[in-house]
């Protein structure tokens, strides 16, 4: 612990290095930080420098194999209340595009939600000058404007190493001051909180698509704006409910029903599995779900999930379709799993991950439901599996032109009434 002395000692040399950089808020130095630690609970610490928000963090500890896309992984809602460690050792070099900028259906264009999820993020060697024709400030400008503290010059290949062998621990980045074991207490557990309701919309939103007819319910439990475009681009006007909607009450009126990725324990979602489960019973339609929304429809059927040792967070993962035979390269980020072994007798496994062999997938043997563990939209990642939206579009209109035949009723433009007094945007 440090004495009091060399505390005031810290905190004025802190203070004069503010001073002397006050006039120019660009960091273009490493000389120019402050000091920072990460702190592994009942492990190692390690020290560097701040790039980020001056604040201390606490919370889940998970590493990333991604060499690009830290601004998408770092929006992406899945992400909340983590530290996220970059394996890749320059991280920040192409600096961060806007937030504002959105595309022709009014979705983000290079977010995968409108702020920073992750709490903390730790590097090896920081880019503090950057260079891309989309970007408008740097890692560390939007870092500290995000409040994500951030953490640079410390030896990720220990700290992967350390992961791996004893699987993902609770960290710590402090600011400007040297490890304190009084703080040993300090760790917040983003377990033991309902991520899920703080990313989820608080209110329905409605994105119109103005390429086709179908419409699709979203249950967000942190969705991904590629994931909205996606739907939307194959010409789903989509309504995005809360986690918790009783989905169940007004399943048939949707063509599709999605189940989004998200933070967190897909235990600790035990509302949103109640209603799936009265969902089924009700509805006949395609069912589509992606990571948590995965392992939610798979607790919704029945089946278990269990905690992986450190997860699987990458763009390159390997996952192989077992109707086909044909293997694809997947973006994935996900630290829980179903266990194929406990999947009940009406799916079959769908993907199987040829890195360790956990479930990535599951689909109906009779009816239109099927849901992957990996993220078909990929943002970052490569569009291997993007066929299966295609897949889901094919399910959608299945079911839409059989429901016509036994309506009579051509067309079902989204019921403007409702959907008009909807906002066009995520309800934070
Ligand atoms: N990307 C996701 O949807 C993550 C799902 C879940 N929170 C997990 O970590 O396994």
């Amino acid at each position: 612990m440090l004495s009091s002395f060399s505390k005031n000692l810290l905190n004025s040399s802190k203070f004069i290095r503010k001073l002397a950089t006050s006039s120019n808020s660009t960091l273009t130095s490493i000389s120019q930080l402050d000091r920072a630690t990460l702190t592994i609970k009942n492990g190692p610490v390690f020290n560097g420098y701040s790039f980020g928000a001056n604040k201390n963090v606490s919370g889940e500890a998970v590493f990333t194999t991604s060499l690009v896309g830290y601004p998408e992984s770092m929006t992406d809602p899945s992400y909340k209340g983590q530290i996220l460690v970059f394996t890749q050792p320059l991280i920040g070099n192409y600096g961060v595009p806007s937030g504002q900028i959105r595309d022709q259906f009014n979705l983000l264009k290079y977010f995968e939600s409108p702020n920073a999820q992750c709490i903390g993020i730790v590097v090896a060697d920081v880019a503090l000058k950057y260079s891309h024709w989309t970007a408008v400030q740097s890692l560390s400008e939007w870092c500290q404007s995000e409040g994500v503290a951030a953490i640079s010059g410390v030896d990720t290949r220990a700290i992967v190493s350390y992961l791996r062998e004893q699987g993902s621990s609770l960290g710590r980045i402090s600011i400007g001051e040297e490890y304190d074991a009084d703080q040993d207490e300090a760790f917040v557990d983003p377990g033991s909180i309902n991520l899920v309701h703080k990313v989820s919309t608080k209110a329905p939103f409605h994105i119109p698509s103005s390429i086709g007819n179908y419409h699709v319910a979203v249950i967000d439990c942190g969705v991904k704006e590629n994931i909205l475009r996606s739907l939307v681009s194959r010409g789903a006007s989509v309504t995005v409910f809360p986690y918790d909607y009783p989905i169940q009450t007004i399943a048939n009126n949707f063509d599709g029903i999605f189940i989004s990725n998200g933070p967190g324990d897909p235990t600790h979602c035990a509302t949103t599995v109640t209603n799936l489960q009265k969902t089924m019973e009700v509805y006949n339609g395609p069912i589509f779900g992606i990571c948590l929304g995965h392992q939610l429809l798979a607790l919704a059927s029945g089946a278990k999930t269990i905690k992986l040792k450190y997860g699987n967070r990458a763009h390159n993962i390997p996952a192989l379709d077992l109707t086909t035979g044909k293997c694809h390269i997947t973006s994935q980020n996900h630290g829980y799993a179903v266990d194929a072994q406990t999947l009940p007798k009406e799916f079959k496994p769908y993907f199987i991950n040829l890195n360790d062999q956990s479930n990535e997938g599951m689909i109906h043997t009779t009816k239109p439901i099927f849901s992957t563990q990996f993220h078909p939209e990929a943002k970052g990642g490569p569009l291997d599996s993007s066929y299966l939206f295609d897949k889901y579009f094919n399910d959608i209109k299945t079911f839409k032109d059989k429901q016509n035949e036994i309506v009579g009723v051509v067309n079902n433009k989204p019921n403007d009434l409702f959907v008009n007094v909807l906002s066009r945007e995520r309800v934070q």
